[in-house]
């Protein structure tokens, strides 16, 4: 395209321009280049210019305003030929067709704009054609195989592609298409579909890849991130009639890097919810390349990445590792290693993280985090892709590093929404939106005329403006704007409450990949792994505190009783229910963040808790054979085991299952709170009550109230098994009335079984609790 000229064709004839000629202005006013008379342009409507990326369509602040494909548009790419209309959307207007032609340049096709676009209507393609050009077209066969895999008829080079992903069939009923079971899905019109009949206009998504239908013909597109963003009278009312977000509207060419701006509860949280779909509005559209987010959301919400505000990596790993573990997440199972290593090589050089592809992520920089995080976000090339105060608590000069390569990302051709409390360096923004309080906007346009708009001379006057009289900037704001051409109905959005898509893998994959990548991340966090194993170490230490030598076997006193074995059991019950306790709880709060952002991309909850379980039950595992052996060494063992073949491995078991019982009440604590900070009373009242429940510190049985209350404690189950195996009725110094404590297999048996019941019940109330995470809520 570099050094193409461009030829503009009107009603009038054609025009061809070169690059080095100067701006061409377009309008009404007789000193424009080429004149239009016609009462909806404006005097000075639209100009062309060429710059160092290719030609560029500037709308000149226009009153009735410039379309392309139906979509406001103030400024546009004309990297490919297209036409673009002044001064109505639709309806008979003065259109201009832009082609560059000459080196490198594309043909120019012509498709005409029909209606918006609606699900499961065949009026999608065609709205989503206007001014576009196909890459290719096909001629469905009586079987028309689609993939990524080069031996299929139509080849799809996109790992979002399943290798064998779709058939077309010619029957005499028409086209159908049939899904081959794949993860990645097949949308028609946006929705996600195993079978459907095509009728002509239908748009079949694949990954990047569009294909229209027209008779037994297909004309694919690819999105290669040029799209534009149309947003229309969004409106959010929450219950009890408050207004979050008022009717913002405006329109974002391909390429842009936007940055909303505002005080603080201004909306601005609100308004990236509504764009990326995860709490749609009430009120109003968004579309995104003439398609309608809300209703081809199952479709659209692949094209768009999301950086939330809290960091989504896990920081002991090193960069390259936590890419790994999120392209094995993000791409299907039939996408090789080798091509998702060269996807996560691509992501790197391209955020400029070569030099820290191998250093952990708590030792980057807050710039080159936020980079980290925007890179696994860009694994899936989304063509939309919006951040959530990425510079907050970044200095001036991270903030400029990373606002700079927002702009990158932007020119290299994708859609930037950046939501942002600095107002440094809003320079590289091409548009900013500033929100003031109720989710009004105040002002839309070009940072360079910010300033002016608000008669302010720093940015810190434009915030404290907007701030005292939000109602004023937005009235003034309305008053430059020229109105959409409305039905006269109130817009009410067709968004559905959002639910998470299905997994990209099998769940069973996903499980594995999620298991290797929690135990990569309690290894690489050598300080944690050791509190891990230091824990029972130190509990064990306090076994030996307990005095007596008898351990398990009958006291050498006249009595043939002591407390020593009794305290010994409450110890190492207590004990297991501590670390269990404590690895459990912190767990899920801490990655929430993660959790929320990888659940919005597919991942299953229940491999997700899955594997929680697993590499806890290997943890507590160890914890529980180092704190029985050191714990209990130098100590008699009792005699003889009831269920297994010896009585420390029965003590072994019981410390480990009760820790996992108690691990897992830990997640759904965990599952609950807001903050880690939270967690600590929590658990030391657990803890507390454990103690009290048990039946080792005194007798429960007989109390009614307390031991009712007592059976739900995991304690009382794992002190009655290892009360059970040492056959403690024999040696305590009261002898107890608990019939949960016979030494007889049966009763060791109960007593696990309760425990294992409990543990699978507090396992299912756990991955209830992680409904509470689910996007949009
Ligand atoms: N579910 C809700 N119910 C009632 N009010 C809400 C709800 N969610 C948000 N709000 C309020 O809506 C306003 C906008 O919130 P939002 O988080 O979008 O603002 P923000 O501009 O992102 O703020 P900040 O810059 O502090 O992050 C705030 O006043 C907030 O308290």
């Amino acid at each position: 395209m570099t050094g193409a000229a461009l030829l503009i064709g009107t009603q009038d004839g054609e025009r061809r321009i070169t690059p080095e000629e100067a701006v061409l202005r377009i309008g009404r006013d007789p000193l424009c280049r080429i004149v239009v008379d016609d009462p909806r342009v404006s005097r000075e409507h639209v100009e062309v210019e060429y710059l160092p990326d290719g030609w560029r369509l500037r709308d000149l602040g226009s009153r009735n305003g410039t379309y392309a494909a139906g979509v406001r548009v103030d400024e546009l790419d004309l990297a490919r030929p297209c036409q673009v209309r002044l001064g109505a959307a639709d309806g008979p207007s003065v259109t201009l067709r832009l082609e560059p032609v000459g080196a490198g340049a594309l043909p120019m096709t012509v498709a005409a704009a029909a209606g918006p676009a609606r699900p499961g209507s065949a009026a999608s393609g065609s709205r989503f054609e206007a001014g576009r050009m196909p890459s290719a077209t096909y001629r469905a066969a009586r079987r028309t195989r689609i993939g990524r895999a080069p031996d299929n008829d139509i080849v799809l080079d996109d790992l979002q592609v399943s290798r064998y992903h779709a058939e077309l069939l010619d029957t005499p009923g028409g086209l159908k298409l049939v899904d081959l079971g794949t993860h990645n899905g097949t949308f028609v019109n946006g929705r996600r579909l195993s079978e459907a009949d095509l009728r002509p206009g239908d748009l079949l998504s694949f990954g990047r890849h569009q294909l229209v239908v027209d008779g037994t013909q297909l004309r694919e597109y690819v999105d290669t991130g040029r799209v534009s963003l149309d947003v229309d009278g969004l409106g959010v009312t929450v219950s009890g009639g408050k207004r979050l977000l008022d009717n913002v509207s405006f329109a974002l060419g391909e390429c842009s890097l936007l940055a909303v701006v505002g005080p603080s509860g201004a909306g601005k949280s609100t308004l990236l919810g509504a764009l990326t779909g995860y709490r749609p509005a009430n009120e109003g559209a968004v579309s995104y390349q003439g398609r309608d987010l809300y209703a081809e959301y199952d479709d659209l919400r692949q094209r768009i990445g999301l950086v939330p505000q809290d960091d989504i990596l896990h920081s002991a790993l090193t960069v390259r590792r936590a890419l790994r573990y999120a392209a094995a997440l993000r791409f299907g199972s039939d996408v090789t290693a080798v091509e998702r290593e060269r996807r996560i090589e691509e992501v790197i050089a391209q955020l400029g993280l070569a030099g820290q592809a191998d250093q952990r992520i708590d030792t980057l920089s807050g710039g080159q985090r936020k980079r980290t995080s925007v890179a696994l976000e860009l694994l899936t090339e989304p063509s939309l892709l919006f951040l959530d105060e990425p510079t907050s608590g970044l200095d001036p000069a991270l903030d400029r590093d990373v606002m700079v390569s927002l702009r990158d990302l932007a020119d290299r051709g994708r859609t930037v929404v950046v939501v942002t409390h600095s107002p440094l360096h809003l320079n590289v923004c091409d548009r900013v939106l500033v929100l003031g309080r109720g989710g009004r906007v105040a002002y839309f346009g070009p940072p360079g005329d910010l300033l002016r708009f608000f008669g302010a001379d720093e940015y810190a006057d434009v915030f404290k403006r907007v701030y005292d009289d939000p109602d004023d900037w937005a009235a003034r704001h309305a008053a430059t704007v020229t109105p959409r051409p409305t039905s006269g109905e109130q817009a009410v959005s067709s968004a559905q409450p959002t639910e998470a898509p299905p997994p990209r893998q099998s769940r069973l994959r996903q499980l594995v990949i999620l298991t290797r990548r929690m135990a990569a991340v309690t290894l690489a966090d050598r300080m944690y792994a050791v509190l891990l194993l230091g824990l029972p170490l130190g509990l064990a230490a306090l076994l030996h505190v307990i005095p007596g030598d008898d351990g398990f076997a009958e006291p050498d006193n006249p009595l043939g009783r002591s407390a020593e074995a009794s305290q010994l059991l409450v110890v190492l019950v207590i004990g297991a229910v501590f670390f269990g306790l404590a690895g459990g709880v912190r767990e899920l709060v801490r990655e929430r963040p993660i959790y929320r952002r990888e659940r919005a991309v597919g991942l299953a909850p229940g491999a997700y808790l899955g594997s929680k379980l697993l590499v806890f039950a290997v943890v507590n595992g160890a914890q529980a054979a180092l704190f029985v052996a050191v714990g209990l060494a130098g100590r008699t063992q009792a005699e003889d085991a009831l269920a297994l073949p010896w009585p420390l491995l029965e003590s072994v078991v019981v410390v480990w299952v009760t820790a996992l019982v108690a691990t897992v009440t830990g997640l759904l604590v965990s599952a609950y709170v807001s903050t880690g900070e939270q967690t600590m009373p929590i658990l030391v009242g657990l803890v507390m009550a454990q103690l009290v429940l048990c039946g080792g510190l005194f007798e429960v049985v007989g109390r009614q109230g307390v031991e009712y209350l007592s059976w739900l404690a995991p304690s009382r189950w794992g002190y009655a098994a290892a009360a059970a195996s040492v056959d403690l009725r024999s040696l305590a110094l009261d002898p107890s009335a608990d019939a949960l404590w016979n030494h007889t297999a049966g009763a060791w048996w109960w007593a696990m079984g309760v425990l294992a019941l409990q543990g699978v019940v507090v396992t299912g109330a756990t991955r209830w609790a992680l409904r509470r995470h689910e996007p949009g809520r």
